[in-house]
């Protein structure tokens, strides 16, 4: 495949090969999806269930930065039990106005509404470029696509962003700071659940120069939602990802064998837990496994923003988790490098982690 093509979806036409995204081929009226956005995934097999409210976690940002000490220490015991129990939570009260995040929806939908060729500018050629666009998440390595397009940028420490559609780009940078500040927060709170100094984990990773890379993901109409995939079972490879949906949901997260339909309040943002926290927390705090599904009517957007150690930070398991009765349980590796194995590869389940896991 020619390397100016390799994030968008190879489609035979009529007599050539050409390159489309996902929305284009929705938009074409197909009555059925081409097999090779097919599903033949095992994990088809496990039961998802729709669970009653109250179910999963909520934590409310707002008692988290509180000055009473006993709802803060409640609501850090919360969290922890969250990160342990579930990989994940859903966070209220945060304090990023729904004016901004609906700023932010409205332009994720203006951008994948440009044409396929001027998305096509933005499309990058190698993992490590700080912008990319394209379609499903490994068009090249993997056996089945997913229903979804996609557009990635690297925001943090040197913020890029398209320049496409006006005005985008500044929403974006006022966002995506605020979504910083939170994480530094719940980093602090996720240390002090573990017995730790409320600093341990920003410093241990560099904070300061956190990588931090913006995900939008636009999951448009498909005529068979249920043969298709969104996005596949997966991990992230950050330490927090903080997740806005366009009010519909679509999110399934992995606990107790059963896939769980995530249904957040209004304007709450959805948090998984990641590999790098997995690895920090020597396995303590697990990262989520997630998936994502589409409709055959509704278009579903979502924007998730892995926030990381610094790019070139070793990390490793946190020498206060680490003892004689709980070796470490991952090898050392840097950021970088970690973000290259997991991108370079289809999506599947824990794969990136399970190449850096000591059997001890
Ligand atoms: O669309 C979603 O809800 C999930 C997106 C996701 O898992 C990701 O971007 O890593
Ligand atoms: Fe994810």
């Amino acid at each position: 495949m020619a390397a100016t093509a390799s994030n968008f979806l190879p489609f035979s036409s009529v007599n050539s090969l050409s390159f489309t995204t996902v929305k284009a081929l929705s938009e074409s009226g197909l009555s059925s999806i081409p097999s090779s956005f097919a599903s033949k995934n095992s994990l088809e097999d496990i039961p998802v269930i729709n669970p009653p409210q109250g179910t999963l976690p909520i934590i409310d940002f707002s008692l988290l930065t509180s000055t009473d000490p006993q709802q803060r220490s409640k609501t850090i015991k919360d969290l922890g039990k969250a990160c342990e129990e579930w990989s994940f939570f859903m966070l209220i009260n945060h304090g990023i106005p729904e004016s901004l995040t609906n700023r932010m929806i409205q332009g994720i939908a203006e951008f994948f509404d440009l044409p396929d060729k001027e998305k096509r500018e933005f499309q990058g050629e190698n993992l490590y470029d700080p912008i990319r666009c394209g379609s499903s998440f490994n068009p090249v390595k993997e056996k089945v696509h997913c229903w979804r397009d996609f557009l990635k940028a690297f925001v943090h420490p040197e913020f890029h962003f398209p320049h496409k559609p006006t005005g985008l780009r500044d929403t974006s940078f006022e966002f995506i700071k605020n979504v910083r500040e939170i994480t530094r927060e719940l980093l602090k709170g996720v240390s002090e659940s573990l017995g730790l100094e409320p600093d341990y984990i920003a410093k241990a990773v560099n904070l300061e120069s956190s990588l931090q890379v913006f995900a939008a993901n636009l999951y448009p109409p498909c005529p068979q939602p249920e043969l298709a995939v969104g996005l596949h079972p997966h991990s992230d490879h950050g330490l927090l990802t903080l997740l806005l949906e366009n009010g519909i949901s679509g999110l399934q997260t992995l606990h107790n064998g059963k896939w769980v339909k995530v249904h957040a309040p209004p304007n709450a943002l959805m948090v998984n837990t990641a590999d790098q926290l997995e690895i920090v927390t020597n396995g303590k705090y697990k990262s989520n496994i997630h998936r994502a599904v589409m409709y055959s009517t509704a278009t579903r957007i979502s924007m998730g923003i892995a926030n990381g150690p610094s790019f070139d930070e070793v990390v490793r398991p946190a020498p206060d988790l680490v003892d004689e009765s709980q070796p470490a349980a991952y090898r050392a590796i840097t950021y970088r490098e970690y973000y290259r194995i997991q991108q370079a590869n289809a999506l599947n389940n824990k794969s990136a982690l399970d190449t850096i896991r000591i059997q001890n």
